[in-house]
């Protein structure tokens, strides 16, 4: 396409939200007319889905429960006045609560003021607290936020480490829907023991954000921690950074909550029209249909050109491919579809893969995120007439450009700043893209079965660990790999018993293993 037709495509499909100031380019998709024309029929069901999704219908049906997280950012439209009424309270639950820490109200033992938060948390009971957080998170913040997201050991030394000056004024937030998450658990528990270590109760510094009835909000009552905060049934874990989830560590750190919760219900107004043109979402889900066949068959490359949304891509990783990444679809059918999503940040990804983007396998799509406002303030010229943000510009469309001019497609979504407004609106848009693509491609987009197999075969491997373990104890004698696994009744399992010992040997636990570490079958085996 020459210069003039693109610059008439670029102007055909500019979506522009005039509130938000926000644009949506799918010029530099390739797809033509007849394509639209075929999905149409599509998006109509999946405007249709959509309502019934808001109005309350079971949209996760395996689970049997509603999807809610569209409630958040607007009561009013929550399927019932009970329901209105409990996120109007949670909301000045948290500003309160919030309010009461700033002020010294709630305060640790020791001191008049909390002074840091340490958030343990996992995957949507992580991922958006940390993007919100980079994004938003103020220089002068009245609480400093740290995060344990992992259950490695050496991370959380490293985090303990970094904080032990400040834990008499650390405020604790244990973030976990479902409450038995075995990561986020193990955070907490060598947390409390870094508490005790240091004579400090560690109910008086912490506080949940969990769901109702769960082994974590029974915890927090019977040890009469600070306080609980909800996590809705209907609220999934990827959507949840505008619930409990996410405005409680916000609000702590001095993030405008209601700001965020505003920019998003505009996307949300937005994007509710069933008007494929008009509607930004279905922007971007015309978009990812386009480029992957309806079948993920292109990579999503999220490339924010701010270091402060950084962050972004990764949120993303777990919203898309959490939601989409499916085996079967709504009809039993084997599909498997996703979309796979990468990305960290502009200029900076230009010097690690893009020349892989620009010449090399062809299997994604782009999405630039451009921000309009450089920094607040004056920027220096680094040549003349030239700063350090017309660079960045630069760079984004100058990369835009070239793979584009290599048959590499790309989205562009430009935003004025980098504010709480703009964060919930990208956070509705994308929400609702991913709602909006689902039903596309007829998948449950609010469950996560695959999740469970990895659980499920972690724990058993936690169980042989424990079995062989007593089998060590008790025999007395080295034992070679085959005798041990045969006495654990575990034959099957040789390997992973190797690797289970392999791990114990190398952290000079109860084992000791003799023989040639090149030959693992020469090994053998007695309690240390
Ligand atoms: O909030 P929870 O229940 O600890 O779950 C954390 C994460 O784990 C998952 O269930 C996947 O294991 C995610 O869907 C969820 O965001």
């Amino acid at each position: 396409m020459d210069a003039r037709s693109l610059w008439k495509r670029y102007q055909d499909w500019l979506y522009y939200h005039e509130g938000l100031g926000l644009y949506l380019d799918i010029s530099r998709m390739r797809f033509d007319d007849a394509f639209v024309e075929s999905m149409k029929p599509k998006f109509a069901q999946a405007f249709e889905d959509m309502k019934a999704l808001e109005n309350g219908a079971v949209a996760n049906p395996d689970e049997g429960r509603m999807v809610g997280h569209y409630w958040l950012r607007n009561p009013d439209i929550a399927p019932t006045p009970e329901l209105k009424q409990e996120i109007l309270e949670n909301l000045s639950h948290i500003e309160e609560f919030a309010q009461k820490v700033h002020n010294g109200t709630v305060h640790p033992p020791s001191a008049s003021k909390f002074t840091d938060i340490l958030s343990i948390g996992i995957g949507g009971s992580a991922l958006g607290p940390q993007f919100v957080s980079t994004a938003l998170a103020p220089e002068s913040a009245p609480l400093e936020i740290h995060f344990i997201d992992n259950t490695d050991p050496a991370g959380i030394d490293a985090l303990l480490n970094h904080i032990k000056d400040h834990l008499a004024t650390t405020l604790v937030l244990v973030i976990s829907k479902s409450g038995t998450t075995p990561d986020t658990r193990n955070g907490m528990i060598e947390v409390q023991k870094a508490f005790e270590s240091m004579n400090l109760k560690f109910a008086d510094h912490a506080v949940a954000i969990t769901g109702h009835d769960s082994a974590l909000e029974k915890q927090a009552q019977k040890e009469n921690w600070i306080d609980i905060f909800p996590m809705h049934d209907w609220v999934g874990g990827r959507t949840s950074e505008l619930s409990g989830v996410g405005l409680v560590p916000a609000a702590l750190q001095g993030i405008d909550i209601r700001g965020m919760l505003a920019g998003a219900k505009e996307m949300d107004d937005a994007t509710r029209q069933p008007d494929l043109k008009g509607n930004p979402a279905a922007l971007l889900a015309l978009s990812w249909y386009f480029a992957g066949n309806g079948r993920g068959e292109k990579d999503m490359v999220v490339l924010p050109y701010k270091d402060s949304l950084l962050l972004f891509s990764r949120y993303l990783q777990q919203l898309v491919m959490e939601s989409l990444g499916k085996e079967k679809d709504l009809a039993g059918n084997t599909v498997y579809q996703g979309i796979a999503v990468y990305g960290n940040k502009g200029s900076t990804d230009q010097h690690a893969y893009v020349q892989q983007l620009r010449e090399g396998v062809p299997n994604f799509f782009l999405t630039f995120i451009e921000v309009l406002e450089d920094r607040q303030g004056h920027s220096p010229d680094v040549e003349p007439g030239i700063t350090t943000g017309d660079y960045l510009l630069g760079f984004l469309y100058g990369t835009r450009e070239a793979v584009y001019d290599n048959q590499r497609d790309s989205i562009s979504v430009t935003i004025p700043q980098v504010n709480p407004r703009i964060v919930g609106a990208l956070i509705a848009l994308y929400d609702r893209a991913v709602g909006l693509y689902a039903s596309l491609i007829n998948v449950n987009a609010y469950h996560q079965p695959g999740v469970e197999a990895g659980k499920k075969a972690a724990s058993e491997i936690l169980n042989l660990q424990t079995r062989i373990m007593e089998v060590i104890a008790a025999e007395g004698k080295p034992l070679s790999l085959e005798e041990l696994a045969e006495k654990a009744d575990a034959g099957d399992r040789i390997e992973m018993i190797y690797k289970i010992l392999r791990h114990l040997h190398a952290n000079g636990r109860q084992v000791t293993l003799s023989g040639n570490l090149a030959q693992p079958a020469s090994l053998s085996v007695s309690a240390r």
